[in-house]
């Protein structure tokens, strides 16, 4: 698709956690490797009384703390800075966008904003730049979840930015869809021939989808207890990975084609009725206990207060479609567990007949293994005779071909998902954004799952934390006769 880079870059937010950690470094990365368009400007803005130097020290500060040490380049850190400048901003202030219009100057050669901010400042901020000329045609604008916190206030904040911005420019940001691994989930299924013919309910006996982390509430106390595991981690990041392993394959790789296809599978979630979320959901919240040999504390102590909040989350999920018909999708998210890990391991259907039975074994079902982080892998465990000569029989074991993307592409740079995403921004491709209709998806499926929650007075259960949540979510798979995918 054609491209259409912007000269302005404007980030709200620019202060915040997310830009010092993400954003910067990100930008930073991009310009290094000389991919942002000559004579972009970045003009930072926040509350804080900055000025354009004010600012300067204080992005170079965060690059000295979050870039990794081989990629500070002095020359390309002094380049960088040069392109950024601050404007003071308070949100809430009608009065704030005139100067800043006046600081941005000239938008024909295109503006892209980020909103990197609560999302209770997105109604201020679209209508305050609709007021000075910063929402018109060369304007697009990016959204950083949480975007709502269910159905109704998405809608609200959709209507919201909608009322100034058209939907081909708005780009809502996923970071797992800027994930290099993630994408690799369309190139190793769409890129490939072998694996289609048996994608699907004939050949697939089950998807399991696990983010599991260690860290806990980190300094977001005040987001995540309002928020829990369902809202953070499914409505958003799982569900797109249910849909990038079960959408059809899209005519072309543009963003209407992927962005239709995806929101086909999620239109296709099967909602889960109030009186099944006991049998289909399993929620968690984690007390004390130790993670990789450290001791860490309770949710509720770390929050300072008691709290019925989850942060474990498994669910048995459906893709009511041809395709899927009958295969359980079954995802689980948690913190403070055991590992960092993000993988989805399909399990294959069992041979039909096994001519082995009674003279090598058992076999098992062929599982193929995506590890998206913290390693980049693709194993398929498949069976393979033991070197031997029994006479009864022959030995048969689980071996896994694997394809490691560490070591395969190890001369390439690992890239922050924000670089991809916001170089998308910048030169105008929605392709990796999520789109209104998703979203709206998403939380109408999630909203069913709240629903039961509340209709059943479910409260999460305890597990200790560096555990794999409670012990309900290894019976959620094992009456299927299905066990996690753990190693
Ligand atoms: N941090 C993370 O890892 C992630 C964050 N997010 C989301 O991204 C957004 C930003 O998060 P994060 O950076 O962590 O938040 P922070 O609280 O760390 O930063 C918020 C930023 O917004 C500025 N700000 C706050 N109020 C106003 C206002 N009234 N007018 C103008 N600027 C304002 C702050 O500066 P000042 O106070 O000086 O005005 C600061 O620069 C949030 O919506 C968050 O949920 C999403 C995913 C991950
Ligand atoms: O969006 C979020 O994602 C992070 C996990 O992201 P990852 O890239 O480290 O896998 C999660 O910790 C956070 O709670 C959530 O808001």
């Amino acid at each position: 698709m054609e491209r259409n880079p912007v000269g302005k870059l404007l980030l709200f937010g620019a202060t915040g956690d997310l830009a010092r950690r993400m954003l910067l470094p990100s930008l930073y990365g991009l310009h290094a490797d000389g991919l942002l368009p000559d004579g972009l400007t970045i003009t930072g803005s926040a509350r804080g009384d900055l000025d354009d130097d004010g600012f300067r020290a204080e992005a170079k500060k965060a690059l000295d703390e979050f870039l990794p040490a081989d990629r500070k380049d002095e020359a390309a850190l002094s380049g960088f800075l040069k392109r950024l400048q601050f404007q003071p901003v308070d949100l809430s202030d009608e009065n704030t966008f005139a100067p800043l219009a006046e600081k941005i100057g000239d938008v024909s050669g295109g503006l892209a904003i980020f909103l990197s901010t609560a999302p209770s400042l997105f109604e201020p901020a679209v209508k305050g730049l609709e007021k000075v000329g910063l929402a018109g045609p060369t304007v697009r604008i990016g959204l950083e979840k949480p975007l709502g916190y269910d159905l109704a206030s998405s809608r609200e904040i959709n209507d919201t930015v909608a009322a100034v911005f058209p939907e081909e420019r708005i780009f809502r940001i996923d970071h797992y869809l800027g994930k290099e691994t993630v994408q690799n989930i369309l190139a190793l299924r769409f890129g490939n021939s072998f694996f289609e013919p048996v994608w699907n309910a004939r050949g697939i006996d089950n998807v399991q989808i696990t983010v599991s982390e260690t860290v806990g509430l980190e300094d977001r106390a005040g987001y995540y207890d309002g928020a829990g595991a369902l809202r953070d981690m499914v409505t958003n990041h799982m569900l797109q990975l249910v849909a990038l392993i079960a959408m059809e394959p899209p005519a072309r790789f543009t963003p209407t084609d992927v962005r239709d296809e995806k929101a086909k599978v999620f239109r296709s979630l099967r909602q889960i009725p109030p009186e099944e979320v006991p049998h289909c959901t399993v929620t968690g919240q984690y007390v004390g206990g130790a993670v990789k040999g450290e001791i860490v504390k309770g949710y509720d102590e770390e929050l300072g207060r008691d709290s019925t909040t989850e942060t474990f989350v498994a669910i048995k999920a459906h893709v009511d479609n041809w395709r899927w018909q009958g295969v359980p999708f079954y995802l689980r998210t948690g913190k403070r567990m055991p590992v960092r890990r993000s993988e989805i391991a399909i399990q294959f259907k069992p041979v039909p007949h096994s001519m082995f039975a009674g003279r090598g074994g058992l076999l098992q079902p062929n599982t193929l293994v995506i590890r998206l982080q913290p390693e980049e892998y693709i194993e398929l465990l498949v069976m393979a005779k033991e070197p031997g000569l029994d006479r009864d029989g022959v030995r048969l074991r689980e071996v896994p071909l694997k394809l490691s993307l560490d070591a395969e592409f190890a001369g390439t740079r690992r890239r922050i998902a924000y670089e991809r995403l916001l170089l998308d921004l910048i030169e105008g491709d929605q392709t990796l954004f999520v789109r209104r209709d998703e979203v709206e998806a998403q939380w109408i499926w999630t909203d069913a799952i709240r629903a039961g929650w509340a209709a059943n007075g479910m409260k999460p259960k305890h597990y200790p934390a560096g555990t794999w949540g409670p012990s309900a979510a290894i019976a959620l798979t094992e009456r299927d006769g299905v066990t996690w995918q753990d190693d």
